[in-house]
């Protein structure tokens, strides 16, 4: 949604719901007349007709009262849930996308939750009924200035009652929720990796380290909601007292024949609706600082992760690639460090099939990332047939690229949902199609229920092998024109390792654009050109054969490359 809707959203709601509040805080009005009616009309002059037509005429505003009372908060609760469903999705794409610019958790999700929580509360209503308060208090001028002048200083050094809190508690409320949220980061983190866990013993240290985060932020949580409740005593208690201070001063005032006895009545209710939104105010006062700072955050991330101006569909891509100057530095990059890919330009042609190699670390994986649009440069540019990959529409460009990363995860849903990128439109034979290209085929239909076998979130049920090759049939889907591999036979056997370099060629074939990242120079000698990465940078790019033959006579006479001469002549032979 446009942040302009969104807005349109929030006036509209808080016009609504301030007409509620006017309502509301003018009835609240009722009883305070009603005591003085009783105590300066229907008293002296002992008319019990008047008593019952003017209880009744109270009893029926209260229940409007209560009636709006009901409507208000079922309306926040509505607004709430309105700015769910228009943000959810949002939130739901900047939480996943959270890793792309860091180390990720699903906080934009988790924000959203505490603003929605918020809106629904009391803490929430209570905002509305604080602009009232002076005019309750101006009411009381009415009644007698001195009264009004005594429930305005209660009401300044509640204010600052308020203030001393946030000061005293604003930043351990920060540095509790950062906490808390790194906390069930490491708690997730270590979730992921149960296996290794528990097989290596790890599970009684591990739960000393979370621990350890963990009790610190709850230290922290405590000394702030010690905090809290000390304020919210003395609050209380100063407004007892001060409703205390204007009963007797009314009485004083009483005794001079400044005021009717009813009037007493009257400004301590009256003084007591100035200063309650106020009381409730601090009593709410951690929930409104969360949702507030909630409500930042989740902006942020929105306008962060925003999809930004409608993009043009381009003719489908045919799979040219350019780079130009490529720069990347890692996320977390303090200045001065060196960059991931330094200066990276090359071309490669639709249907081209080229092999990055290089040694652990030269920054291979982080190019294909870079690539698919996975990460985002930090300098130069990626064009896919002649146009920048930032200026694809995302939807179009993802069917057109098929990736398969290092570390293959599997989705929670059904293998079919996984194979078919969870496109809930797919059509069944595009899935099969997509899975026999890739050699999946046989291996899903023997999973216990097929493809609709259910990949579950945490429990490992597939083999490494298994999870590559659906992972491969995924790629696959839709006939992408591009395909980034990386090391896509990092968990084959030799019959997988076959199934892999037939089911490459019939893409190559197919005239796709393939980009292979391997230490398997069978693989590397299967593509058209060969590209070697040391140290984020090229260093060699150009066909297979003299690239690798270059290779093969650098590191002669230790013949680490011989595994792939046999692979290479036969090549040449055809
Ligand atoms: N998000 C990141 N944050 C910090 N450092 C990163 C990040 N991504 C990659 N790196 C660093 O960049 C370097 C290159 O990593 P990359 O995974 O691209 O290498 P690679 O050539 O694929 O290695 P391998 O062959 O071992 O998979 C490594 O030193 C890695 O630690």
């Amino acid at each position: 949604m446009r942040p302009a809707g969104l807005r349109a959203i929030i006036t509209g709601s808080v016009i609504h719901i301030g007409v509620f509040s006017f309502a509301l805080n003018a009835l609240l009005l009722v009883t305070p007349l009603y005591m003085l009616q009783i105590y300066d009309r229907v008293i002296p002059s002992s008319s019990r007709e008047t008593l019952f037509y003017l209880s009744l005429i109270a009893i029926l505003s209260l229940a409007f009262l209560g009636f709006l009372d009901i409507i208000r908060a079922l309306y926040a609760e509505r607004v709430a849930a309105k700015l769910d469903s228009r943000l959810v999705s949002r939130a739901f794409v900047a939480s996943v996308a959270g890793r792309r610019g860091g180390p990720g958790d699903i906080g934009p999700l988790r924000d959203l939750a505490t603003v929605r929580t918020f809106i629904g509360s009391r803490s929430f209503s209570s905002l509305f009924d604080l602009p009232f308060a002076p005019l309750f208090v101006l009411l009381l001028y009415f009644v007698h200035p001195v009264l009004c002048l005594l429930t305005l200083c209660g009401m300044l050094l509640m204010i600052l009652l308020a203030g001393l809190n946030q000061l005293a508690n604003g930043r351990s409320e920060t540095r509790a929720a950062e906490l808390f949220v790194a906390g069930d980061a490491t708690a997730q983190a270590f979730s992921r990796n149960a296996d290794t866990l528990f097989a290596m013993g790890m599970v009684r240290g591990a739960t000393e380290a979370w621990g350890r985060s963990f009790a610190e932020a709850l230290r922290v949580q405590a000394r702030s909601l010690a905090v809290n409740a000390v304020f919210g005593g003395i609050a209380r208690a100063f407004r007892m007292m001060l409703q205390l201070a204007i009963l007797g001063l009314g009485a004083w005032l009483v005794l001079k024949g400044e005021m009717t006895a009813g009037m007493i009545f009257a400004a301590s209710i009256i003084s007591g609706r100035a200063l309650q939104p106020i009381d409730q105010l601090i009593g709410g006062w951690r929930q409104t600082v969360q949702a507030g700072r909630a409500w930042r955050h989740l902006q942020a991330a929105l306008q962060r992760h925003s999809g930004g101006v409608e993009k043009i569909r381009l003719p489908e891509p045919r799979g040219m690639i350019d780079v130009k100057n490529l720069v990347y530095f890692a996320p977390n990059a303090q200045p001065g460090a060196e960059p991931i890919i330094r200066q990276v330009s090359f071309h490669i042609d639709a249907g081209e099939a080229v092999a990055i190699i290089g040694p652990s670390r030269a920054g291979k994986s982080t190019l294909a990332r870079l690539l698919v649009g996975a990460a985002l440069p930090s300098g130069g540019s990626i064009r896919i047939d002649g146009a920048e990959l930032k200026s694809w529409d995302g939807e179009q460009i993802g069917r057109a690229i098929g990736y398969l990363a290092q570390d293959v995860e599997l989705m929670p849903g059904t293998i079919a949902a996984n194979v078919s990128r969870f496109d809930p439109q797919a059509d069944d034979g595009k899935i099969i199609e997509a899975a026999r290209r890739a050699k999946a085929h046989g291996i899903i239909l023997a999973q216990h229920n097929g493809y609709q076998t259910e990949i579950g979130t945490s429990v490992a049920t597939l083999s490494g092998g298994e999870r590559q090759r659906i992972g491969l049939a995924r790629a696959f889907f839709g006939d992408p024109c591009i395909l980034v591999l990386d090391e896509p036979n990092a968990h084959l056997d030799s019959e997988g390792e076959a199934a892999l370099l037939q089911a490459l060629s019939d893409a190559r074939r197919r005239k796709t654009t393939l980009i292979i990242i391997t230490h398997n120079m069978k693989l590397a000698a299967s593509c058209d050109r060969v590209m070697v990465l040391k140290n984020g940078a090229i260093e060699a790019f150009g066909p297979n054969a003299d690239v690798l033959g270059k290779l093969m006579r650098a590191s002669e006479p230790r013949h680490s490359a011989a595994s792939f001469v046999p692979v290479m002549r036969a090549r040449q032979r055809t």
